[in-house]
């Protein structure tokens, strides 16, 4: 079994819950409140901003020119193309793109996001790309999941998030930081992959938690705001 398998089975009961989770169901159905969903677009804004970082970051420690390269193009993919349909959905809920990137980041998102980015500054390549591959490798699968469902495509609203999320260029780089992980661990010891397996875990703990979060609208208690 590849490196990427055995994460993948590892973290499985935790991706069933977020396809099952009531905010992606209802991303499906079409039925999630606006607000709910409003809230998740702008946490998930300031979020991608850290995200973009780590593909810079990972530009850097890359080991050759041609990774060099695509990691530089997932930092375009990130900030033109992802974020682009943040903005969009903004302009339509009524949120200026000054606004959207000046939200606050709630705790949950806070904590994702140091979490990210302590473990790939001081760990090495493949730490960094462990750490990010759940966001996503687990988005293609809501995205493909979702798309199966008649007319969620086509939805007036949800459809574009849809459309975004199982599209062929964003499974690429799924397929693509998969294909790379697994040439990054051939060859590691046990210890090394169960140290990996660990961070794999989390931020696919912390993928579930980010629509836990977004369905609770949960930021800081109004009075330490
Ligand atoms: C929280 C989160 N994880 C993954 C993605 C996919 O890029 C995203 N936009 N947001």
């Amino acid at each position: 079994m590849s490196f990427s398998a055995r994460l993948h089975q590892k973290a499985l009961p935790i991706w069933e819950a977020s396809h099952n989770h009531p905010f992606v169901k209802g991303i499906g159905d079409g039925t999630l409140d606006i607000e709910k969903f409003k809230f998740f677009m702008k946490q998930d804004y300031v979020y991608l901003i850290d995200y973009s970082r780590l593909f810079a970051l990972a530009s850097m420690k890359a080991n050759s020119l041609k990774n060099m390269a695509l990691f530089a193009k997932m930092l375009d993919a990130t900030l033109n193309i992802e974020m682009d349909l943040h903005r969009q959905y903004a302009e339509r809920l009524g949120i200026s793109a000054e606004e959207l990137e000046a939200t606050q980041a709630a705790p949950m998102t806070l904590a994702y996001s140091s979490y990210m980015l302590s473990v790939s500054e001081r760990g090495s390549l493949i730490d960094l790309v462990t750490a990010i591959l759940p966001c996503a490798w687990s988005y293609y699968e809501i995205g493909k999941k979702l798309a199966e469902i008649p007319g969620a495509m086509e939805h007036e609203f949800y459809g574009e998030w849809i459309t975004m999320y199982q599209s062929e260029e964003f499974g690429e780089i799924a397929d693509w930081l998969i294909k790379l992980l697994d040439e990054l661990a051939l060859g590691l010891p046990e210890s090394e992959l169960a140290r990996l397996e660990e961070i794999f875990f989390n931020t696919s703990r912390f993928e579930y938690m980010f629509w836990e979060m977004s369905y609770n609208e949960e930021s800081w208690p109004s009075h330490v705001r």
